[in-house]
């Protein structure tokens, strides 16, 4: 029987290996981590984190082919195939602090893999990682070998958090990159095999390693790169009288650009966008290449402005100030259906508003008000640490509260903001919501999950990102 052991049990590690025990009965599957919390969550009731579709995957075949463990070092020993997916965070210190990817974590499993194995491995990197990086793990393995042979293959994985069970059920494609000799397509072919249990082959692409690495990091920048442009035509939306959904759709329908990844919103969030373009910048820096590292960090500096944009928005609307007022903030996450708040641009827009020293209570269905707390306290970049390495118990802010419910947040509030697309939002009684808010009511939509106009009827001064403007906002200065 073939083994499999995937070297951290995080947003990838878990679900990918999840679906990969579902569809290959055949295959034994190890999830080992470092963090015992991370572990005994995954052998619970309660998994460590929220995807829809995933516990039902886990119930169906945890503890016949898939298992989690802590036990790092003996399950990497037994496997013949090593997932790596441990964190890749942005540096926050040194030679390429806040661009460059911090690899420590990376490097501390390849040493750990070049100690304890014994036979022969092929070692998968799963993880987001600069391109170049497989050679570098091969010199960390080749020179601790003691005889062993080492296949490095790039594998990068597409999910997106929220639909990544669908994702894994049936990708776009799988990508596998290798070295160019018989040994290099052997192991090539092997994960290919396994991959092949369910992906038809024609998803299936090869190429070599640098391919590989670099086409994960390209594919995040010309996502991210869509979000930014059409945020950038929703701020002119606004100025001229568009409407950003209307131009989105019009532009969308020309079949080289496809209607996906057009909707306008507050910024995208997440934890790989902005860690991954910038690993990008940093990589065409390195290379001599400063004006493509200009043209991708525009895509989070557009970003970095529709945040700001949309604080400004709401304190010029509300009489340039927010101090003491009640602000609701109706989602935390990233975005919908998940409870993962990594980059999330709801953290930047409160913390804005904090600094105009409003009262914010926030509301999200799937998010704690712990890790709320710890997220509007912690530094730059420490959220994507592995737990144990965070800060701990933060100070709480003491101007936000969290509530579990969407009309406690807005009791007495003087202005509402949307902050994640959960589907609940579009279907909340706005006039209950309304008769309970101070006037005049204010709702600030970083999603366009709302009708606007239904809001008015209703009695709202009520701003869309990138739809013409409210009679009220349309004097007040928006861009400080
Ligand atoms: N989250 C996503 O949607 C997504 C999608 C594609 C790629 N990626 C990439 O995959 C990688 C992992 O991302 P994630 O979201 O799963 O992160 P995560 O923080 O959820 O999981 C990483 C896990 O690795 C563990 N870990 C770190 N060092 C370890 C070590 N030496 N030994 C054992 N365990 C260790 C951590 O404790 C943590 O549980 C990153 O490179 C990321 O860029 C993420
Ligand atoms: O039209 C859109 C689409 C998305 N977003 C926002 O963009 C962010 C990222 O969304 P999404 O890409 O759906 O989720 P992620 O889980 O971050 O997935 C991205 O990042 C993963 C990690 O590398 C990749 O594997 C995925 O392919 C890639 O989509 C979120 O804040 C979304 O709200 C928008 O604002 N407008």
């Amino acid at each position: 029987m073939v083994k499999i052991c995937c070297i951290g049990a995080g947003y990838v590690g878990g679900p990918t290996m999840a679906v990969i025990a579902l569809k290959c009965p055949n295959i034994e599957v190890v999830v080992v981590d470092i963090s015992k919390p991370r572990i005994e969550a995954w052998n619970s009731d309660t998994l460590p984190i929220y995807e829809p579709g995933l516990d039902d995957v886990v119930k169906q075949c945890r503890g016949k082919n898939l298992f989690f463990s802590t036990d790092v070092e003996k399950h990497v020993a037994e496997a013949d195939i090593i997932f790596v997916s441990v964190n890749t965070p942005t540096k926050t210190r040194g030679l390429g602090a806040g661009k460059a990817a911090d690899l420590t974590y990376w490097e501390s499993a390849a040493r750990m893999i070049a100690d304890v194995s014994k036979s022969d491995k092929i070692v998968v990197e799963k993880s987001t990682v600069p391109v170049k990086t497989a050679e570098a793990i091969e010199k960390i393995l080749t020179h601790n070998s003691k005889g062993i042979n080492y296949q490095i293959l790039s594998n990068p994985e597409f999910l997106a958090e929220g639909t990544a069970i669908e994702d894994l059920f049936k990708p776009d494609r799988v990508l596998i990159g290798g070295r160019e000799t018989p040994e290099g397509r052997k192991a090539v072919q092997a994960l290919k095999d396994v991959y092949a249990h369910w992906v038809p082959e024609d998803r299936i692409l090869t190429t070599n390693l640098w391919s590989a690495e670099l086409s994960k990091l390209a594919a995040n920048a010309f996502l991210a790169q869509r979000i930014s442009s059409v945020n950038a035509i929703s701020a002119l939306c606004e100025a001229t009288g568009a409407n950003v959904s209307e131009v989105a759709y019009a532009v969308g329908k020309d079949t080289r650009i496809g209607p996906k990844f057009l909707n306008a919103s507050v910024g995208f969030g997440g934890s790989c966008f902005q860690k991954d373009i910038l690993n990008l910048v940093y990589i065409c820096e390195c290379n001599g290449l400063p004006e493509v590292a200009n043209y991708w960090k525009q895509v989070i500096k557009i970003n970095d402005y529709q945040k700001s944009r949309f604080v400004n928005r709401v304190v010029s609307s509300m009489f340039n100030t927010v101090a003491g007022k009640k602000i609701a903030v109706l989602g935390f996450a990233f975005k919908k259906d998940t409870g993962d708040t990594r980059e999330t641009p709801a953290i930047d827009v409160c913390k804005g508003l904090l600094g105009d020293k409003a009262q914010i209570s926030i509301y999200d269905p799937q998010v704690t008000e712990d890790q709320i707390q710890r997220d509007l306290a912690m530094n730059k970049f420490d959220w994507d640490h592995p737990m144990h390495l965070q800060p701990t118990s933060p100070t709480a802010v003491k101007q936000v509260s969290c509530v579990w419910d969407a009309y406690e947040a807005t009791k007495g509030a003087h202005g509402l903001c949307i902050l994640t697309e959960w589907d609940e939002f579009k279907t909340l009684d706005y006039q209950k919501i309304f008769d309970n808010m101070q006037k005049p009511a204010f709702v600030f939509d970083g999603r366009n999950v709302v009708d606007p106009e239904k809001l008015r009827e209703i009695g709202f001064i009520v701003y869309s990102i990138g739809k013409p403007l409210d009679a009220w906002l349309k004097d007040m200065p928006a861009v400080a």
